[in-house]
């Protein structure tokens, strides 16, 4: 069964789910320390480590908090002002730079010699900003682990039929149910994003298990992973699973100031973890068992067969005492058939350690 897909809108033609490639998507976030230029340059990495998106996060301040949130004192190694109101007026991108931002993107493909571009995305932090990604026409609305119990967004959202790719950090079972029957009433364009919104993650609080509780849970709808942790192979293991999406913040420098660069890929990272996806896709395979035709070199090197364990004489009737199981020139009986051949006559004198091939029996006798 290939399960269920999802049509990307914004005219990228791209489907995710079933059996199509794992959507891999550079988070950028805020990792661009609220500078368009940086934005750029992590839209190049994210395309030239071969990721299939970038994704950012749009917020409209006064809708996303309210005034005793923005004006909470927000010191540390991380912050970019004094409340988390400058903060994140520090780290929030205007409109004008989303539009500017998804007409790079665009370009990417050429600026890397590709003939594909990378998709563009946000995650709407607030119903304010969800309209503005709606009218940016992007492929899928991203809603984060902090709104993935805000039930009236999600609603206005799902209304408006463009796909719509949930996390699900911070969140219960029975959470996540409430949004897959809400947002299959509206379309069937849903992800759900195993999440555990840690930054970073320990190891232990990932549980890639929920992925199959997941797919048990919402058979209708395509799975994936965002993750928090550090490395790749965490994420590497999600698609094994059958994540069709994964997620994963990216930095130029996990050294930046920031709350997400530590659980960030550095580019080299993210090279690593396309490429370790993209193999393992392949090496997923099917589960149909068969002999490889790249195992035929080792089977004719080291493959075993049926051999005269002593010198025999024509004429002689073969017993099991008779024969052996060795690595032998040539191929002859497998090792798998040898009872057959107990009661069969010798055409030909064998030598000790000869293959037993068709050619040194007489003819079986015609059964009656
Ligand atoms: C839950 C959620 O929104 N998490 C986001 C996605 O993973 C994060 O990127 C936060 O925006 C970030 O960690 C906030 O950091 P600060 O509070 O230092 O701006
Ligand atoms: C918070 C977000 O995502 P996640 O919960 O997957 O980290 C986001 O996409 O903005």
């Amino acid at each position: 069964m290939s399960g269920p897909t999802i049509q990307l809108a914004g005219g990228s033609g791209r489907r995710i789910g079933g059996h199509h490639p794992c959507l891999i998507v550079a988070e950028i976030g805020q990792n661009h320390q609220g500078d368009v230029d940086i934005a750029k340059r992590m839209i190049d990495m994210a395309k030239r480590c071969g990721a299939d998106c970038v994704k950012l996060q749009k917020s409209s301040l006064p809708d996303k908090f309210a005034g005793s949130a923005l004006r909470r004192p927000y010191e540390g190694p991380h912050s970019w002002g004094a409340t988390y109101g400058e903060h994140k007026a520090h780290l929030e991108l205007s409109r004008s730079a989303y539009r500017e931002l998804q007409e790079y993107a665009k370009q990417a493909g050429t600026r890397a010699a590709s003939l594909v571009d990378i998709l563009f995305t946000a995650s709407a932090m607030d119903p304010v900003s969800a309209e503005f990604l709606e009218e940016l026409d992007v492929p899928f609305v991203k809603v984060g682990s902090g709104d993935a119990d805000n039930l009236p967004m999600i609603s206005e959202i799902a209304g408006r039929g463009r796909p719509v790719v949930v996390s699900t950090g911070m969140q219960s079972l029975e959470t996540v149910r409430r949004v897959y029957e809400l947002v299959l009433r509206h379309t069937s364009q849903l992800a759900l994003l195993q999440c555990t919104s840690a930054y970073p993650t320990p190891d232990e609080h990932v549980h890639l298990r929920v992925l199959q509780q997941y797919q048990q849970a919402f058979p209708r709808t395509v799975i994936g992973y965002s993750g928090h942790e550090q490395g790749t192979a965490i994420t590497v293991a999600a698609v094994a699973l059958g994540a069709k999406i994964v997620e994963r913040h990216v930095t130029l420098d996990h050294s930046w100031r920031g709350s997400d660069h530590a659980c960030s890929l550095e580019p080299a990272q993210l090279t690593a973890l396309v490429s370790d996806i993209r193999r393992l896709e392949l090496a997923l395979g099917t589960p149909a068992k068969a002999v490889q035709p790249s195992e035929h070199a080792c089977w004719l090197k080291l493959g075993k067969t049926v051999v005269a364990r002593r010198e025999l004489a024509a004429g002689c009737r073969l017993t099991a005492a008779d024969l052996a199981v060795k690595v032998a020139e040539p191929k002859g009986w497998r090792p798998e058939r040898l009872n057959q051949l107990v009661g069969r006559r010798l055409r030909t004198a064998l030598q000790a350690d000869d293959s037993v091939t068709d050619d040194v029996l007489e003819p079986e006798p015609e059964r009656e």
